[in-house]
């Protein structure tokens, strides 16, 4: 393909940084469609809980935790032994089975050192940050609306961002918006407390994640501490979203949002892809092979190192 064939037109930017500085990098919402802009919402890096949701929460104690000195040895960490998945510190990955599709299941779960452990949580086994881990841009896409696309590598089993939004127990939700349902919900727990992450008026940029029937991340739960035997008090994990497959700049950052979620809402997925689970009408004509998934993604590689070269050129 030619240089001329590969340049793009400049990304129209309605929204210079929608973090509003929460984030140490800004991150830009682009719409070369129309002038759809996204509906407002609060911006926040950390789970909203209110008090009666603080009150419900397990205070971890020395405990809970591990008893290592400052290296967490991986052999006798009782926060490691609790974990289903190992985080390698020095490439930040957690380990993934390869054929892993989607890990929101409770069989992978990590537990992270916090100030209660021995190593007072110094010991580079934290995977969750409060702040995004990766440049990523929000792009209108017509029909879906906003979705979150890449900007630079991420290897598979890398972290990439966590799920944020306010806490609701049994449904009480004070941000509830009716508008939006619970579209920008997930579920944390389904035990005597019905406990989610609700993301529509109060969230991070993972709200805009889209859903694919073939995700390249997928949400992981990072839990504070080991549970007690004896409390009945709740441990609310992190919800972090890692890279299930290797992400090259372009890519749109999808997850598995479970098949319920499109059954629920009568609604086709759109993710066009050869293993799609709720497919639209126009499926058969417009279904993607995994030989199209691959071409698309070296096309956007293209497209990004052209916009690049041009901002060079400015
Ligand atoms: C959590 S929101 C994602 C952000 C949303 N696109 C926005 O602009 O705010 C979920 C909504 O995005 C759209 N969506 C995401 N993935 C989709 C898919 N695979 N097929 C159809 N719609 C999808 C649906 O409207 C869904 O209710």
């Amino acid at each position: 393909m030619s240089d001329e064939q590969n340049k793009t037109i400049a990304d129209n930017v309605i929204i210079y940084d929608i973090a509003d500085g929460i984030e140490p990098i800004p991150v830009k919402v682009i719409n070369n469609f129309d002038d759809t802009y996204p509906f407002s919402f609060e911006y926040g890096s950390k789970h909203r809980l209110t008090k009666e949701v603080k009150q419900l929460l397990h205070n971890p104690t020395p405990t809970d935790g591990c008893d290592c000195a400052t290296d967490c040895n991986p052999k006798t960490c009782r926060c490691q032994a609790g974990s289903t998945v190992k985080f390698y510190s020095n490439v930040r990955r957690v380990s993934l089975r390869s054929d892993t599709q989607t890990v929101q299941s409770d069989e992978y779960q990590y537990i992270e050192c916090g100030k209660h452990c021995g190593c007072h949580g110094k010991c580079g086994r934290q995977l969750s940050r409060d702040t995004i881990f990766k440049k990523m841009e929000i792009r209108y896409k017509p029909v879906i609306g906003f979705i979150v696309t890449a900007c630079q590598h991420i290897a598979p089993g890398m972290p990439i961002l966590n799920y944020v939004g306010s806490i609701v127990i049994n449904g009480v939700n004070e941000d509830f918006d009716p508008d939006f349902g619970t579209d920008y919900t997930f579920n944390l727990y389904e035990g005597d407390l019905l406990v989610h992450c609700d993301a529509a008026k109060y969230g991070n940029i993972s709200r805009f994640i889209s859903h694919s029937c073939y995700p390249n991340a997928c949400l992981m739960k990072v839990y504070p501490c080991n549970k007690p035997a004896e409390t009945d008090k709740l441990i609310l994990p992190k919800l972090v979203i890692v890279a299930l497959r290797s992400i090259v700049p372009g890519d749109e950052i999808t997850i598995d949002y479970g098949i319920d979620y499109f059954r629920e809402r009568d609604l086709p997925c759109l993710c066009y892809n050869y293993n799609c689970r709720a497919p639209p009408d126009d499926f058969e004509e417009k279904c993607k092979t995994l030989d199209d998934i691959n071409k698309e993604r070296a096309k956007s590689r293209r497209q990004v190192q052209a916009n690049m070269d041009d901002s060079k050129d400015l």
